[in-house]
């Protein structure tokens, strides 16, 4: 479970008189999560996530986070709203940790995708891309191509362990990646970890998008790409054209895709496809077997991957980019 600072009661205490939210009723620890602590905490006044900022997170970035849920929540868009304390500073430190609060967002992720979340995720993330425009501030992506091959190189003396014929495979996508990475797409704030337990639903809706702590500033499309691999697979492996078409149509009922971004959809896939590929494969070679965090498939984005690479080209996604954008469906 993702608490890994205890807070005690006094400090607790003493933290959220702080702040204008009332008193401390209760505060318990969530168990979902893998990067930092978290709790959900209730006031008097109301519900509230209180987050302590753990090792993976680099603390000169959240300024850039923290901004960048303020400037999302005041456009609009659901999201988690950074809580200032009186003094108006929202990022504070609660046992010797950047710690902040942000508001409770209602809603649940879903356990089973339907068709009907991915149309929804599309406008939701179109939305998500038209309202970071204005936003400021900007972050490079440290998970973007030029991380991937030190990333594999950490780990190629052991990647045949985790399946014989890996290492060779990811050294052939990494040239192909290299050399065909798309260089001039539009620009703008990415997710760049949107997946299903990062977006709330009551209903077929969205109610909220969480987990802001891989933001960056990187091709729009990319994020399309990597919700091309979270959402729509089937747990046998099999792609879901239905799930795909939908996201895209409704995704370009806000933003529509340009040309060169709608052509670059496969190789953008076969990116995000590698990158939490190699993510999961360094977490899965040096995780303990034993510890409380559960280690992700690696093994599963290598059959993305090969989707991807196996496609004529983004028609395979279940639309053409000269299709009609109106209408509803
Ligand atoms: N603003 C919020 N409103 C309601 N619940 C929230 C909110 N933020 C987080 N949660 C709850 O806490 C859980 C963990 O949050 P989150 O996904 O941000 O954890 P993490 O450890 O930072 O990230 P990761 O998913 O990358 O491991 C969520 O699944 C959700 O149940
Ligand atoms: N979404 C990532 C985990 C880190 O956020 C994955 O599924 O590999």
């Amino acid at each position: 479970m993702a608490v890994y600072t205890e807070v005690a009661d006094e400090d607790l205490r003493a933290f959220v008189g702080e702040y204008d939210i009332g008193a401390v009723v209760s505060c318990k620890g969530i168990a979902e999560g893998v990067e930092n602590s978290n709790y959900l905490l209730q006031t008097d006044r109301g519900n509230y996530i209180l987050t302590l900022y753990e090792k993976r997170v680099n603390p000169t970035d959240l300024p850039f986070f923290i901004g960048l849920m303020e400037h999302l929540a005041r456009q609009g868009l659901r999201c988690p709203t950074p809580v200032a304390g009186r003094d108006g500073i929202a990022l504070r430190h609660l046992c010797d940790r950047p710690a902040a609060i942000v508001s409770f967002l209602k809603g649940l992720w879903p356990r089973r995708i339907t068709a009907a979340h991915c149309a929804a995720l599309g406008r939701a993330m179109a939305d998500l891309h038209q309202k970071g425009l204005s936003y400021a501030g900007s972050r490079p992506n440290s998970l973007g191509p030029k991380a991937w091959r030190p990333l594999f190189e950490q780990e190629a003396h052991r990647t045949d362990e985790v399946k014989p014929g890996l290492a060779d495979f990811l050294r052939h996508e990494l040239d192909h990646l290299e050399r065909h990475w798309p260089q001039d797409l539009p620009i703008g704030i990415i997710h760049a970890d949107l997946f299903p337990d990062n977006v709330f639903f009551q209903g077929d809706e969205v109610s909220g998008l969480i987990d802001f702590y891989f933001a960056c500033t990187d091709f729009l499309a990319y994020d399309i790409a990597i919700c091309l691999n979270a959402w729509c697979f089937e747990d046998d492996g099999s792609f879901n054209i239905t799930k795909a078409h939908l996201l895209l149509w409704n995704y370009q009922q806000v933003r529509p895709l340009s040309a060169a971004e709608f052509r670059a959809l496969p190789i953008l896939a076969r990116g995000s496809a590698i990158r939490f590929l190699l993510t999961r494969l360094y977490d899965w070679l040096n995780t303990p077997a034993g510890a409380f965090v559960k280690r992700k498939d690696p093994l599963e984005y290598e059959r993305k991957l090969r989707f991807h690479a196996s496609i004529e080209g983004a028609e395979a996604y279940g639309l053409h980019h000269d299709a009609p954008a109106a209408g509803k469906q």
